[in-house]
């Protein structure tokens, strides 16, 4: 069950405390910049576009072509504020005057589950991997024990820790819910990983993959895992569909209790339990076309 020391054993190995972003970035051109939804997207679309080029780029930059566009849209990318902003942005996003963040549909779901009301057990622990702000789950406090990390810190209460990293022998079979919303279709620069091995494999669906199998490994038997993504990572790429998606996640050991989605929307949830593995992972450890076409690349591969 969480509680205090479970916070502590993760600080005292990682944690580093920051000052606000809202702080520290006051003096960026894009701090002050507006947060009507239109602008808030366009940044965030506008990122994802840099941050993409940058990962071609960075595959074959001994040319001299490739290392002078590189150059540019890194330069792009710290114009528009580097990570920091991203999150901003994100964080915006997610802001109740928006519709709340991803929490919501997770609360709504735990609570469906009859996970608020379980005294005899103790509240809930819970690891909010990319978390933006450090209390998504205040209103929640006597249920759920919530601990926030993110690759960058943006508050002091968000543990700056990379999940691909966190100790396996330490966190394995220790949370009962793990969160990971907006996370697996995001794979940051290389430079803003904190572990040199890690910042070596950037290959974005191998990450994608690793974080899906180290979430099964952290979990409690019949622990939850709570998965947000961009409707079209599945909806509309050539290597991903909900049918694929829902072998994958059954190979590794989930089985879906809970989906939202609609045709067309933009973001889509599921809510997964612990189990079993079944079969093996073969099948998904290379890319397969699942639709022709224009489509975006959203990937999982498990290796
Ligand atoms: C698009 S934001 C999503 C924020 C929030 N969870 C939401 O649903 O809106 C992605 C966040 O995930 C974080 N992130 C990406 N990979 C991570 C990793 N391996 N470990 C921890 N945080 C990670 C990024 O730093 C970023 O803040």
């Amino acid at each position: 069950m969480p509680n205090s020391a479970t916070n502590r054993t993760l600080m005292r190995n990682t944690r580093k405390k920051k000052t606000p972003v809202t702080l520290t970035e006051r003096h960026h051109p894009s701090a002050n910049g507006s947060s009507k939804p239109h602008t808030t997207r366009t940044l965030i679309r506008r990122f994802h576009v840099l941050l993409k080029r940058q990962r071609q780029l960075q595959k074959n930059a001994s040319s001299a072509s490739n290392a002078k566009e590189l150059q540019d849209v890194e330069q792009a990318i710290d114009q528009l504020g580097g990570l920091a902003a991203y999150q901003r942005m994100s964080s915006i996003g997610q802001g109740k005057d928006r519709g709340g963040g991803s929490e919501r549909v997770l609360i709504k779901w735990l609570i469906g589950m009859g996970m608020s009301k379980r005294h005899d057990k103790g509240p809930l622990s819970l690891l909010e991997v990319g978390a933006l702000r450090p209390d998504n789950y205040a209103s929640c406090s006597s249920w759920i024990t919530a601990t926030p990390v993110d690759l960058r810190s943006t508050h002091p209460s968000i543990i700056e820790q990379d999940f691909l990293t966190m100790n396996v022998d330490e966190h394995t079979e220790r949370w009962d819910v793990i969160s990971l919303s907006l996370v697996v279709n995001f794979v940051p620069d290389p430079k803003d990983r904190g572990s040199f091995l890690i910042a070596r494999i950037t290959r974005p669906h191998v990450l994608a993959g690793r974080m899906l199998i180290l979430a099964h490994t952290f979990l409690r038997p019949s622990g939850l895992l709570f998965l947000a993504l961009p409707s079209p990572c599945v909806e509309n790429s050539r290597y991903m569909s909900f049918e694929r998606l829902q072998s994958l996640m059954s190979t590794i050991g989930f089985v879906g209790m809970e989906t939202k989605w609609r045709q067309g929307g933009k973001m889509a949830y599921w809510l997964y339990r612990k189990t079993r593995g079944e079969g093996t992972l073969e099948k998904f450890q290379k890319k397969s076309v699942c639709r022709q076409g224009a489509r975006n690349n959203f990937c999982i591969v498990l290796s």
